[in-house]
């Protein structure tokens, strides 16, 4: 293998094949905020940081250069993911984030694209405008509620998009079931709590052996995996094969509609992709593009100015005696670039999601070891003060340039926000969809202020998050009040 002598980071390497600098072990990681405390070490580490937990090599790339290289050019072995033990427990197999790089995950990707592309998602505008209107008729009914409430318009409107029903009870069942999902893969992530991912035939462990409640916590998430994917898509086959027709279409009606006859050698392959496809939604979908929605709305409270820019640019192009319409956007460089300041401002996957190679690679010279987990550090690139002026500040000007977005700016959906290269996030349509619209209506229909204390001072607000692979920000109190009375009748219209 062709391997370069130098070495960039002027660090102490040993003769041969040159491996990485190794910076730590388990113990050594950083607990809060890794990502910041990766950035730290970038300065001197360069573009990788490399080290080992429990004999698996990681490696941070910390920069565009790194990421790029790596992850894009490089993709035919960066690709794979790593599957832990306990995945088996909590019955994941269906859930195609974690599949391996393999023929079937290709299937995967392919219905995902043909139902979910950027053309397509257009069709799903009617719910994605329905709920996000009814989640305003909550803000103008109950302001106080709206942290709740915009849980319940983002799982509707997910469940809503895959499954065509209207029904919030049928829904909310789901949703529960896929939150708790959501919250046992959270915490099997978490490294050390759970020591069947270091020694694997724990999971042989029966659930009646003493001491084994860890094992009917993990059986019980387990079950309602399983449902979460099997019981929609078998519900949507019989309302399909009653000719009962959703009152909009949805992805799962698209699918099982593409299937070949159940006497086709394909048939399983192809039904068992498209109960996958439709149930990913919920899992992949809802906390993340949430946490983008919880954000924004921080963001327009912190500052004002750019809520009033924003709210001008919609007067002047909407006015106020319509709702907007998602095609809209496009008019509304101002309200673009809001968007887009609030995806690179609040990082909703700081590390993204890690990949791992197939085989031994190397970078620049340096060794990569076979099955190397690779963490993209996307707050860094989306924080380097050499990249972005004063980082940490919420500047929506910065994506513009002579009253239209700048497209020289690295825009966090292109670069960051929705991953890299083949795993790139293929929801990415839909999200950018739910999160325009929502922004939209935020912005024109509301006036977004911090809430004061009984001696009428407003209450600082900051964004805090904690160390979770999807970032949302912790709770904080804002007020939420229609413009005028005229906006809020049209909402109540
Ligand atoms: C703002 C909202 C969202 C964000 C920030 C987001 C972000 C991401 C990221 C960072 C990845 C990992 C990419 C990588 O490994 O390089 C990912 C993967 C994925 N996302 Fe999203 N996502 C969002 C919304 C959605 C939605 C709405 C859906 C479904 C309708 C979805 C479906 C998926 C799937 C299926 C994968 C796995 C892809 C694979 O492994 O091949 N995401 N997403």
């Amino acid at each position: 293998r062709k391997r370069k002598n130098s070495n960039p980071r002027g660090l102490p390497l040993p003769p041969g094949p040159t491996p990485l600098p190794l910076v730590g072990n388990l113990f050594q990681m950083p607990q809060e905020l890794p990502w910041v405390v990766y950035a730290e070490w970038a300065q001197k580490y360069g573009d990788i940081t490399y080290f080992e937990v429990l004999g698996q090599p990681i490696a941070v790339l910390n920069n565009v250069k790194a990421i790029t290289q790596v992850l894009e050019k490089k993709a035919v072995n960066t690709s794979d993911r790593l599957w832990m033990p306990i995945f088996d427990l909590l019955k994941l197999d269906w859930s195609f984030p974690f599949m391996a790089y393999n023929p079937f995950w290709k299937l995967h990707r392919k219905d995902f694209h043909q139902h979910l592309g950027p053309i397509q998602v257009q069709i799903y505008r009617p719910i994605i405008e329905d709920q996000t209107l009814r989640y305003a008729r909550a803000m103008i009914a109950n302001p106080q509620d709206f942290w709740e409430q915009a849980r319940s318009w983002i799982g509707l409107t997910v469940m809503r998009v895959a499954y065509g029903i209207d029904d919030a009870a049928y829904n909310e069942n789901l949703i529960v079931k896929a939150q708790a999902v959501n919250q046992g893969f959270s915490e099997a992530s978490i490294a050390g709590r759970y020591l069947v991912n270091y020694i694997p035939w724990l999971k042989y462990v029966p659930s009646w052996f003493p001491g084994a409640g860890w094992r009917r916590h993990l059986d019980a998430i387990g079950k309602m995996s399983e449902e979460v994917s099997v019981v929609p898509f078998r519900d949507a086959k019989e309302r399909v094969g009653r000719g009962d027709l959703d009152e909009h279409t949805s992805v799962v009606r698209r699918l099982i509609e593409d299937l070949p006859s159940e006497s086709d050698p394909s048939y399983l392959e192809r039904a068992t992709v498209a109960r996958n496809v439709a149930a990913i939604g919920y899992i992949a979908g809802a906390d993340t593009s949430l946490s983008g929605a919880y954000a924004l709305v921080l963001a327009l409270a912190m500052n004002p100015e750019a809520l009033k820019k924003a709210q001008a640019e919609m007067d002047a192009v909407i006015g106020s005696d319509r709702l907007p319409r998602a095609e809209d956007i496009t008019r509304l460089p101002y309200v673009q670039a809001v968007v887009k300041e609030n995806s690179r401002w609040h990082s909703i996957g700081p590390l993204s999601l890690p990949h791992l190679s197939m085989s031994e690679d190397e970078y620049e010279g340096y060794h990569l070891p076979k099955g190397t987990m690779f963490l993209p550090n996307t707050w860094a690139v989306m924080h380097d003060p050499k990249r972005f002026d004063d980082p940490l500040a919420f500047k929506p000007e910065r994506y513009l340039k002579d009253g239209i977005i700048n497209k020289d700016v690295l825009d966090p959906d292109n670069f960051a926000n929705f991953g890299y290269g083949r795993r790139m996030c293929p929801g990415r349509f839909l999200a950018v969809e739910i999160t325009r619209y929502f922004a939209m209506c935020m912005i024109m229909l509301f006036d977004i202020t911090p809430r004061k204390d009984e001696h009428g001072n407003e209450i600082p607000l900051k964004l805090e998050v904690g160390s979770e692979t999807i970032c949302i920000p912790a709770p904080f109190e804002v007020d939420i009040r229609p413009r005028s009375a005229k906006h809020a009748a049209l909402v109540n219209h």
